[in-house]
């Protein structure tokens, strides 16, 4: 118990063994050097271990479509083409339609070839063809060609016609309007200039002037040249376009250096053979006079666009500055480690390195020092010159022992 208080009002500091050679004093300096470099430039400067990021964006973004389109001899509007209608952030501008017109609940042949006949056996009954729940029996699909009946809406679609997409689609213009929020730094922000009572710009992701970024028309033959997509085969088999806006804001800086960046890709993989491009069904229904509901069935073709935000804010703040200035001074202690390895182990005299530095001393040795643990050893110049130096390495059993070491040293 005693010892042990004692013990408690003990100060214990450590040695250090001075190395006088020019070829590990260099390493110890560049190790330092390059542990500094690091901190400085990659951790401070280029990481910005300064800041405090904030990576929560909040966005919301609003879309528009214009411009008038041309397809089988129809004017077709906005209305017609963009679906769904609110103006979200993915929507898509129909370029293409194979329209089935008057389908009603009846039974008829089924289109797809797959399901040719010849008589009534090959067609198996109640089970699903592609366009309805199949009768059992072969009919007539025309003059020369013979398929299984089916039950649904009829006549059943026929999507192999070859229709052309409305080519008008290229000059389109896509309004979108982008409002963003880092929530941690209270910090608004949106891609329409306040001060502006109309647009009459176009977006050019090519033009310098940051002025542009705040354009927020895109016409649609843009978008795809900068995705580099050929407007009439994404026309004719539809696509999914993704339009990235990514905000990176300093916020140290001045608000105009916080701008929007554009990025234009095809989502849609177009290399796999069984599904290209993008196309989807929808049906319009109405009642004849005799009560009999009909349909217009609708294979649509055309171009998504999904708007995808993202971003991150950064501001001063004192704790990780802090926190990463005490990391950049230790570690540059890992030098003396990585040199206290060569020093002992490659270099000539690291044997009498050793012994200088790890004096071992066990329980039933009595604990003096040796007198020349003072000394100041010299060796040739070409050999390491140590002064005064000294970690003790001692298998201490019992905290008495480390007491006695100390009071010696
Ligand atoms: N796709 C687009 N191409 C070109 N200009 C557009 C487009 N969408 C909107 N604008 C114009 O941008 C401005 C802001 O559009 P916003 O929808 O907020 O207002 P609006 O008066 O309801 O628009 P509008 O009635 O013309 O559709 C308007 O001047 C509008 O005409």
């Amino acid at each position: 118990m005693a010892t042990c208080i004692k013990d408690f009002f003990t100060y214990e500091t450590t040695k250090s063994v001075v190395v006088k050679s020019p070829v590990i004093g260099v390493l110890n300096r560049i190790v330092q050097l390059l542990i500094l470099s690091y901190f400085v430039g990659y951790v401070f400067l280029h990481q910005r271990a300064y800041q405090t990021p904030d990576t929560g964006i909040e966005s919301s973004v609003m879309t528009k479509v214009k411009g008038l389109g041309l397809y089988n001899s129809k004017v077709m509007d906005v209305a017609d083409y963009v679906t769904p209608p609110q103006g979200a952030s993915v929507f898509c501008i129909v370029t293409k339609l194979i329209t089935t017109e008057n389908q009603v609940q009846d039974e008829c042949a089924e289109s797809e070839t797959k399901y040719a006949c010849k008589s009534d056996s090959q067609c198996k009954m109640n089970e699903q063809a592609t366009t309805g729940i199949m009768t059992g029996k072969c009919v007539n699909y025309n003059d020369t060609f013979r398929t299984c009946q089916v039950k649904g809406w009829c006549p059943a679609e026929d999507d192999t016609v070859h229709m052309m997409p409305m080519r008008e689609v290229e000059n389109f213009t896509i309004f979108i309007k982008n409002s963003i929020r880092f929530p941690n730094f209270n910090f608004t922000k949106g891609n329409v200039m306040e001060n502006i009572t109309s647009i009459p710009c176009r977006f050019d992701l090519y033009e310098t002037d940051p002025k542009n970024l705040y354009c927020p028309i895109f016409r649609v033959g843009d978008i795809l040249r900068y995705a580099k997509q050929d407007f009439n085969s994404i026309a004719q088999k539809g696509g999914v376009i993704g339009i990235k806006i990514s905000w990176v804001c300093d916020l140290d800086k001045s608000e105009d250096h916080c701008n929007p960046k554009f990025d234009f890709t095809r989502l849609d993989a177009t290399n796999n053979k069984v599904s290209k491009g993008y196309n989807f069904r929808h049906a319009k229904y109405y009642k004849s006079e005799n009560g009999t509901e009909h349909r217009t069935l609708i294979k649509a073709f055309g171009i998504r666009f999904d708007v995808m935000v993202t971003g991150t804010a950064r501001k001063f703040d004192i704790v990780p500055t802090l926190i990463n200035i005490v990391a950049a001074f230790t570690s540059v202690g890992v030098g003396t480690v990585l040199c206290d390895i060569i020093l002992l182990n490659f270099l000539k005299g690291g044997d009498r390195l050793k012994a200088v530095k790890f004096e071992e001393v066990s329980d039933d040795e009595s604990m003096s020092f040796p007198s020349q643990s003072n000394d100041l050893y010299q060796g040739s110049s070409t050999e390491l010159s140590v002064s005064l130096s000294k970690s003790v390495k001692t298998p201490l059993s019992s905290r008495a022992d480390k007491q006695i070491l100390h009071s010696q040293i």
